[in-house]
């Protein structure tokens, strides 16, 4: 059920700029974000891309240099004023190294919030019970930090972000101290509570399965400005340019020549002939996903043959090979996961699902739009 005082966040035209010496750098550019009251927010994009600046302008520890954030529609913040302060938009944050403090007990690390808002202590002590039970870690309260495990400081870390009650969770990088194993459970505790009472909750992160687990729709931030914003399974499947594809998944990508001399233009991928309808011609990279790649067996409807390549590598993890492998009579490699393992140096055939390959411009990396749409423009 969604709690009524949830709140939807808006930036207009935010731009931050910080000036390191004489070196000025814009960490925002021109942002215009509008993420719904009760959404589960994702923002991807490489290191330095502006994340954290954007969170932080969020949460009020940075003003926007110009341009506004709105919760609902209140204005917090506008052209480098906080109009409310950090302590008054009700935010719970988790950041990447959880910030616990190792001298306090798990207790009063959670406490510390509520002591700041001048909490009575048995208020506190109520509170505090409520939130240690829903999240697992009440028999943790009086050990320390150091005592605990990573994914039971991860916790506490949570509750500490929760226990105010916040209308807002910003999660930074929350999961990335964690092993494979505990992130599986870290996401679902993130998804549970998160549906518990639908707060607005904002994740940035590197790794996409947190995107795809957890974010009803993601931004994708890349030096300081938003390239892309889309449901996840939509940037994955359409990235706006090759960096965005990277960004969101494994992509194995090859440099061709789009010949356009007949109807329908085609390249050459390994000797084989693959239609490219609509595409100008010229050289352009294409990218095909790992499971759009596959070592042919009986059973493959919607794959096109495109001859042999020999078996380079092959590694596991996670319950799956990945298999890396070169065309025969080349060094272009690519990888694809399989479910059961090959023998290095064997050559095996190979297929691809041709309408899933993704095009882009050679020098700038851009998806490459259709001759029609092109026209269009
Ligand atoms: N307080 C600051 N003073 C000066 N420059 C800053 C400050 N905070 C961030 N920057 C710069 O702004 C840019 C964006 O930084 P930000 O931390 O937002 O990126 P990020 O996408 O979160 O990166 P990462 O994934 O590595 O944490 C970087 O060039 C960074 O050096």
């Amino acid at each position: 059920m969604q709690r009524d005082d949830i709140m939807e966040i808006r930036l207009e035209n935010v731009n931050k700029t910080f000036k390191n010496g004489k070196r000025v750098v814009e960490a925002l550019k021109n942002i215009n974000i509008k993420i719904n009251d009760g959404e589960f927010f994702g923002v991807l994009g490489p290191s330095g891309a502006g994340k954290t600046t954007l969170m932080r302008v969020i949460a009020g520890l940075e003003t926007p240099t110009t341009g506004s954030v709105y919760f609902d529609n209140n204005v917090v913040a506008r052209d480098n004023k906080n109009i409310v302060d950090v302590e008054d938009r009700n935010i719970g944050m988790v950041f990447q190294t959880w910030g616990l403090y190792p001298h306090l007990s798990v207790y009063d690390n959670i406490a510390f919030p509520l002591r700041v808002k001048r909490w009575s202590e048995d208020e506190i002590k109520k509170r505090i019970y409520e939130i240690t039970d829903i999240l697992n870690i009440r028999n943790t309260i009086n050990l320390k930090p150091g005592q605990i495990s990573g994914g039971q400081q991860q916790r506490v870390a949570l509750c500490r972000a929760l226990v105010k009650n916040p209308t807002i969770l910003i999660l930074d990088e929350p999961f990335s101290n964690l092993d494979a194993v505990i992130k599986d459970s870290a996401r679902e505790l993130a998804r549970e509570i998160h549906n518990r009472d639908t707060i607005t909750t904002l994740i940035v992160s590197h790794d996409p399965a947190d995107i795809f687990s957890l974010a009803d729709r993601a931004a994708v931030i890349n030096h300081g400005v938003m390239e892309q914003l889309a449901e996840p399974l939509e940037i994955y499947d359409n990235p706006k340019s090759l960096d965005i594809s990277k960004l969101i998944g494994d992509i194995n990508t090859f440099e061709v020549e789009i010949e356009n001399d007949n109807d329908t233009p085609f390249f050459d991928l390994n000797g084989t002939k693959i239609e490219a309808p609509g595409y100008p011609a010229g050289r352009a990279i294409i990218g095909i996903r790992p499971e759009d790649i596959k070592i042919l067996d009986n059973d493959d409807k919607g794959y096109k043959n495109i001859g042999e390549a020999t078996v380079r590598v092959s590694s596991y993890a996670s319950g799956q090979f990945k298999i890396t492998l070169s065309f025969v009579n080349s060094d272009i490699q690519f990888s694809i996961n399989s479910e059961i393992p090959y023998k290095t140096g064997k050559n095996v055939p190979i297929g691809i699902r041709e309408n899933k390959i993704k095009f882009f411009d050679i020098n700038t990396g851009a998806a490459l739009k259709l001759m029609a749409e092109q026209n269009e423009a």
